[in-house]
């Protein structure tokens, strides 16, 4: 069974503006994938409908055997666990150490403290950010900065991680590691989706990459396929 269903999805938002049009893909269980195209594609806006910030105005998206159409009130925190979100301005606590950032999440769930502090510290170590669990984020660089929203979104060990340009601030080595970080995560069990309009860094993943053009769904393409252009 696919992690994530589009079936048929479009939306309208409020002022009347198509952001997606009948878009129908996949994403199968450990799988990682790219959405591109031009500003104003409807990239950030199929995100958001995975992680209940918007919802579709037809069609139906399902994740695993839950339709998200029915998900609502209490059950859209619980559904958030499940999906881990990484933004381009991560959105951290400033006046809280890397260590409370990253445990927030499991803090709220109610997990036990040593459980908390094997699984922030697994993570810090992974991101190389362990020597800076007591930093606050302001001392921190951009990209250690975004390594810890990173963190953040995959401390919980979510099915899904959607990231919308996680890269966009980041210098090119930057870049590739973040890269190399999310395509690690499938082989843990988390399918991941990157939104990002930097086609020389789409390329070079080798992954299948789906392209929206004025919200439809102009190609999918597979690695194989790409790898041959
Ligand atoms: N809340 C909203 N209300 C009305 N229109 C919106 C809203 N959010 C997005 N749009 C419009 O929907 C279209 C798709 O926007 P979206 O942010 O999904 O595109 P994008 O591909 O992520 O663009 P970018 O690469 O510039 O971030 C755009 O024309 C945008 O202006």
């Amino acid at each position: 069974m696919p992690v994530l269903r589009f079936d048929n999805v479009s939306k309208r938002y409020s002022g009347g503006h198509d952001a997606l049009t009948e878009v129908s893909f996949d994403v199968a269980a450990g799988e990682m994938l790219f959405i591109t195209g031009h500003s104003g594609a409807g990239k950030s806006t199929l995100l958001k409908l995975i992680h209940l910030s918007e919802r579709p105005s037809r069609g139906a998206v399902l994740f695993g055997e839950r339709n998200l159409m029915k998900v609502r009130g209490r059950r859209v925190p619980l559904h958030r666990r499940e999906v881990g979100v990484v933004y381009q301005n991560h959105q951290l606590l400033m006046d809280r150490s890397i260590y409370d950032n990253i445990a927030l999440p499991l803090i709220l769930r109610g997990l036990r403290r040593g459980d908390i502090g094997k699984r922030v510290r697994g993570i810090l170590d992974r991101l190389g950010l362990g020597a800076r669990e007591r930093a606050l984020p302001s001392q921190l660089s951009a990209g250690e900065q975004q390594r810890v929203g990173i963190a953040r979104a995959v401390v919980g060990e979510p099915r899904l991680l959607v990231a919308d340009e996680p890269t966009g601030n980041l210098d090119p080595t930057l870049s590739a590691e973040i890269m190399a970080l999310f395509a690690s995560l499938p082989e843990r069990g988390t399918s991941v989706i990157v939104a990002s309009h930097d086609l020389g860094l789409v390329k070079r993943m080798k992954k299948r990459v789906l392209v929206l053009d004025h919200g439809r769904l102009a190609d999918d393409i597979s690695p194989e396929d790409l790898a041959d252009e």
